[in-house]
């Protein structure tokens, strides 16, 4: 069995919660209330561009060029989608509820950001898996279930699109590909930042639901 194969069987339990969590089941049948929305898309603008700066910084620490430039061309990418992001929907939040990255999502930026500095490659690389996956797979699972004139068919199209369908593609492989040149011990680590990673997913989710603030 492939390594990411692996992962994903270990962590399917949260998958699952992910997929019956009232923010996806509302984002499927459009039922989600647009304060809920825009404050997710506030949030992952935040979250795009620390995720791009984490991808930046794994890309320096790949062994060969061909992957440094996937690296690089995915931070690439999430600038451009947060910079979408910014243009389409930011209007639809009140200045007043922009006040930064909310608790689950500073953490969860932070993570991948102290990660992706200080740990080695193949655990970076393993930590920085799961945005991809899980969105492909919660993006696939939301286009097959969804109500038609879905208000966020943008969003919906987006991560069930052949584009990032290419870049999970490429990720998988690079993972693959570093997990078979890694030691037990190391993979090992590969699993836990991957676990760890998947668990903030959960509760990037989980927090924009709650619109999650400060309590002081
Ligand atoms: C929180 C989060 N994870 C993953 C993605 C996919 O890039 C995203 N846009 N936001």
């Amino acid at each position: 069995m492939k390594f990411t194969e692996s992962l994903w069987q270990e962590n399917a339990d949260i998958y699952e919660k992910i997929l019956k969590h009232p923010f996806i089941l509302e984002l499927a049948s459009g039922s989600l209330s647009i304060d809920r929305f825009s404050f997710y898309i506030y949030q992952d603008s935040l979250y795009l561009n620390e995720f791009a700066t984490a991808l930046a910084v794994t890309g320096t620490k790949a062994p060969v060029s061909k992957d440094k430039l996937t690296f690089l061309s995915f931070a690439q990418n999430a600038l451009l989608v947060e910079g979408l992001l910014h243009e389409n929907y930011m209007d639809s939040l009140p200045k007043q509820d922009q006040k930064g990255a909310s608790p689950s999502a500073l953490a969860y930026t932070q993570y991948l950001l102290a990660t992706s500095s200080l740990k080695p490659y193949a655990v970076s690389a393993a930590a920085l898996l799961p945005c991809f996956w899980i969105y492909k797979r919660v993006g696939d699972h939301i286009l097959a279930h969804q109500a038609a004139n879905n208000p966020y068919q943008n969003w919906i199209n987006t991560y069930a699109g052949e584009e990032f369908a290419q870049s999970v593609s490429q990720m998988l492989a690079l993972v693959d590909g570093i997990a078979a040149q890694s030691t037990v011990a190391e993979r090992d680590s590969m699993r836990q930042a991957y676990r760890k990673a998947t668990q903030y997913e959960y509760m990037f989710w989980d927090s924009a639901y709650h619109l999650e603030k400060w309590p002081v």
